[in-house]
């Protein structure tokens, strides 16, 4: 398998109001959305170089870390990551990009929008955790991000557009969709241990709680003249919905390690262990047939 396109820009956005929530409420102590959140789509700028197709083994990786139970005066560490995570995620590629200092509006955004990937924006939360203040995700994400190799045009899954969630208050005015759209799309994360035949579903949610949409994406994006171009990689963020079961990473649904997840056909986990093969799939369910994104997976590989 090969990378659908040759990506030269990959960001990632914010848009899960409950993910957003729970890593507050992990990562500072405070169960709410900062103060931005519900006036743009958060996010940050990822590395394209690392980005790679569904299949690739993942090297855990060797960092930086800070005891996370330390007094505040132990030092830190080096090593192998000890809290390496998945994040479910979907990414659009782009089409026709623009020139610097253009701009995308809301109304053409979906014209530049080519289709949509299942996107694992792995993540060792104790780098992470430790490295991101004050400029946000650095070597705790960019050591790999795995894509679906398949790419669903818009076109196929215009069968499964939907509403997209109420935004109160109301947004900006170029961010003001007059048709407010998003997709459902059904997805969910498995684990397969090494050594396991069976793979234990682990989250179940759906693309359509996100509360940023793909078009108000694109167009925050360009708002400041930033040019985007063909092959351009824009992920959603995690895709978390309201209950426990759609949580769509281990930092949540272990809160950070404080307890367990037990796999359904046998073992515990609170973050990933070397040689677990971990799943994502997505399909759209018609009648009588489903629109699929295969499976984007990719198996934890010991630190070297
Ligand atoms: O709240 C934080 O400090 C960071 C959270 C993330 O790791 C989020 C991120 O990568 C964006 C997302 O996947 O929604
Ligand atoms: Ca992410
Ligand atoms: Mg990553």
């Amino acid at each position: 398998m090969e990378l659908p396109a040759s990506i030269g820009d990959y960001t990632d956005f914010f848009c899960s109001e409950h993910h957003t929530k729970n890593c507050s409420k992990i990562f500072r102590g405070e169960y709410a959305l900062p103060p931005n959140w519900l006036h743009l789509p958060v996010a940050y700028h990822g590395r394209a170089s690392s980005v790679v197709v569904s299949g690739t083994g993942i090297r855990r990786p060797m960092g930086q870390s800070f005891p996370p139970t330390s007094d505040g005066k132990t030092p830190p560490y080096f090593g192998p990551s000890r809290r390496l995570d998945y994040e479910l995620e979907m990414a659009f590629f782009v089409g026709p990009g623009i020139e610097l200092g253009e701009r995308i509006t809301i109304d053409n955004a979906i014209d530049h929008i080519f289709g949509l990937v299942l996107m694992n924006d792995w993540s060792a939360r104790d780098i992470q955790f430790w490295e991101s203040q004050p400029l946000g995700p650095f070597l705790g994400k960019n050591f790999g991000t795995s894509i679906s190799p398949w790419i669903l045009t818009l076109e196929a899954l215009e069968p499964f557009k939907c509403e997209a969630p109420n935004q109160e208050p109301p947004c900006l005015p170029y961010l003001t969709e007059t048709s407010r759209f998003t997709y459902d799309i059904p997805l969910e994360v498995a684990i397969r241990p090494a050594g396991e035949e069976k793979q234990s579903v682990v989250c179940r949610t759906n693309f359509k709680y996100l509360y940023w949409t793909i078009a108000q994406q694109l167009t925050h994006h360009t708002v400041n003249g930033c040019n985007v171009r063909t092959g351009d990689l824009l992920a959603s963020g995690t895709i978390s919905g309201p209950d426990k079961e759609s949580w769509a990473c281990l930092l949540e649904q272990t809160s950070n390690a404080q307890h367990d997840i037990v796999l359904e056909h046998g073992g515990i986990r609170k973050y990933l262990e070397d040689g677990d093969d971990v799943i994502f799939s997505g399909c759209c369910k018609g009648d009588g047939y489903c629109v699929g994104f295969g499976t984007c997976s990719g198996t934890v590989l010991p630190a070297s």
